[in-house]
């Protein structure tokens, strides 16, 4: 989602939802150092927990055995170069409840990761599909369907993640996400971020080329806590 501008969720079901509204703060992931850039120490340390990447997080089999349960199901639909919110350029993508037995023990490693206990995560899970020049343009994700947490598995392709500062855009931290890892954001970096996967011609870390291929996203969130009654 652009930044400031409030938008309401798509008509109808459907697996985008972003709109912006509040920022409720919450917290707390791991990180690996290496694969983080910040705009200066103080982003560092705000974003310290709560953006993180783990590399090598999918085995190459693990990754395959995704691969060949998602793209049947991609296949069937059409990559869109437009998209209703505008926020995503060069992509197809869906929900899936059901996943095989071997798929499911991957998800499971995830929340396990990703979420403290008793958080609830969403059943359906989110998958990705960017065309190798598709992008998505800074957004946050919507805090009426989506809580305090996003976790996703990155296939196919390694690409660069840049969070910015909503209230300070000088504000900026990048993170490398390699071909097989997870991601997490949390707390400040889900709410009061924007995040972006950077398109092929700009996708540099720490000025370093990471060439953009097809990538699919496998993304977990988790429900928003309802508020509560008054
Ligand atoms: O592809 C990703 O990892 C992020 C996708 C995303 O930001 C979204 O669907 O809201
Ligand atoms: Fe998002």
């Amino acid at each position: 989602m652009h930044r400031a501008a409030a938008r309401l969720p798509p008509p109808g079901p459907g697996p985008l939802r972003r709109a912006a509204a509040a920022w409720p703060r919450r917290a707390l992931c791991g990180e690996a150092p290496a694969l983080v850039r910040a705009s200066g120490p103080g982003v560092a340390r705000r974003l310290r927990g709560q953006a993180g990447v783990r590399p090598g997080f999918l085995s190459g089999p693990e990754e395959a055995a995704l691969g060949r349960e998602l793209e049947p199901q991609l296949r069937r639909r059409r990559y869109q170069f437009d998209h209703w919110d505008g926020a995503i350029h060069g992509f197809r993508e869906t929900e899936i409840a059901q996943w095989s037995e071997e798929s499911q023990e991957i998800l499971q490693r995830v929340r396990g990761t990703a979420f403290p206990p008793g958080m609830s995560p969403l059943s359906l899970v989110h998958v990705l599909d960017l065309d190798k020049s598709g992008y998505i343009k800074p957004h946050v994700d919507s805090v009426k369907f989506c809580g305090c947490t996003i976790a996703g598995l990155s296939l196919l392709s390694s690409s660069v993640m840049r969070l910015v500062s909503e209230q300070n855009p000088e504000d900026w931290m990048d993170l490398f996400l390699p071909r097989r890892s997870l991601y997490i954001l949390r707390g400040p970096a889900r709410y009061e971020f924007t995040h972006e996967i950077l398109k092929d011609e700009e996708s540099f870390f720490d000025g370093q080329k990471i060439p953009r291929e097809r990538r699919i996203s496998v993304i977990c969130r988790n429900l928003p806590v309802p508020p509560a009654p008054s």
